[in-house]
């Protein structure tokens, strides 16, 4: 008897829309059905496998989370993912579905296109790209054409083929998708969010399905089951870099930066989170993450920033053994300030 595909999820989406968050409510809600995550992330700190390790004990234990941590998902298909599937496809306990939660930056083209490899494509198949948006993001114009930022870059860079980076990978995630979860819908109104969709829809010539999320609040069921086989049908879903490079040329993620700064305990956790803030927007960094040590706190604090909105909380004790140290994650543009941001970051914890 040959033995049914397992399906496979793909999660994409811009940095912070909210797909590890997601990930944690579809955990939580999974009912038994048993989940192997693989989670890439743009930044070596491992921040979004911390989060989920432990938060869906039942259908997915920390041995089924693998973390792709060395580059974009995109970029080391051979080296990385493909491997890492056929450790997951070789198991004796294989799972009942698997779901890949791509970094923030990285292009879903191709990787969904690795489906299509021999020895993978006989054995599982891409049940549905889910891409998560930031509606709010979105609404306050994060992702439309800066003409001026862009005129300046292009002096800047002679070389410059394309449009802004932003703007160009946000379009290529849809593009890709078979599911748009409009998430963080609490954060605008109706009207707002309306204009959200319809600017999207109005982008695309296929027609995805649009659902609204708050705090990535969507059933498992909507989620997964889509039954799409996206594997076969990648080639009508070209990025701007298979547009623009039918040639062959290499895609990277040059337009982007990202380095961790580990500092020491962190005195005083609002006028940190406060100081952060003013960080964020006089660099315009896109996305900040990690972990802090708060002086006299027996807790460790999250620290979550996506553009100037940022979230602080405690979420578990400093284990034994453990190294308390504040550690974060951060990305920008190219051309970001890492040596005055770093300064500055040094400045902020006493
Ligand atoms: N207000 C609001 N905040 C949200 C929502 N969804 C996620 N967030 C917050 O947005 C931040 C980023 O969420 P993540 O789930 O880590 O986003 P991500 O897409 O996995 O981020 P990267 O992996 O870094 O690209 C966190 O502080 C979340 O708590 C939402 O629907 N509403």
């Amino acid at each position: 008897m040959i033995a049914s595909k397992i399906p496979a999820t793909v999660i994409t989406g811009f940095l912070g829309a909210g797909k590890t968050t997601l990930i944690r409510h579809m955990l939580a809600n999974a009912k038994g059905k048993r989940i192997a995550l693989i989670i890439n992330e743009f930044g070596d700190l491992g921040v979004d496998g911390d989060v989920l390790k432990g938060c869906g004990d039942e259908v997915c234990s920390e041995d089924d989370i693998v973390e792709l941590n060395n580059g974009c998902i995109c970029c080391t298909v051979a080296d990385d993912f493909i491997p890492t599937m056929e450790q997951l496809l070789a198991r004796k306990d294989r799972p009942d579905h698997i779901v890949i939660e791509t970094s923030g930056l990285a292009l879903p083209q191709p990787l969904v296109a690795a489906f299509n490899w021999p020895g993978i494509k006989t054995q599982v198949t891409v049940d549905g790209v889910v891409t998560v948006v930031d509606s709010a993001a979105v609404a306050a114009g994060r992702f439309a054409h800066d003409h001026d930022k862009l005129d300046a870059q292009r002096l800047a860079d002679e070389g410059l083929d394309h449009e802004s980076p932003l703007e160009e990978l946000f379009e290529d995630q849809l593009t890709a998708a078979d599911l748009i979860i409009l998430n963080k819908a609490d954060l605008i109104g109706a009207a707002e969010l309306d204009g959200v969709r319809t600017g999207i829809a109005g982008h695309l010539t296929r027609k995805p399905v649009f659902v609204e999320a708050r705090q990535g609040e969507v059933a498992p069921e909507v989620l997964l089951g889509l039954g799409i086989g996206t594997e076969d049908d990648i080639a009508n879903r070209k990025s701007h870099h298979e547009l623009h490079h039918e040639d062959g040329h290499e895609h990277d993620h040059d337009e982007f930066e990202s380095f961790v700064v580990t500092l020491g305990p962190v005195a005083n956790a609002a006028a940190f989170a406060e100081g952060l803030k003013s960080l964020i927007v006089s660099h315009d960094i896109l996305r900040l993450k990690g972990f802090a040590d708060v002086a006299g706190k027996p807790m460790r604090m999250v620290v979550q920033a996506v553009g100037s909105r940022i979230d602080t909380h405690f979420d578990r004790p400093w284990g034994t053994g453990e190294t308390r140290e504040t550690r974060l994650v951060v990305i920008g543009l190219h051309g970001i300030d890492e040596a005055a941001i770093r300064d500055s970051l040094a400045g902020l914890t006493g």
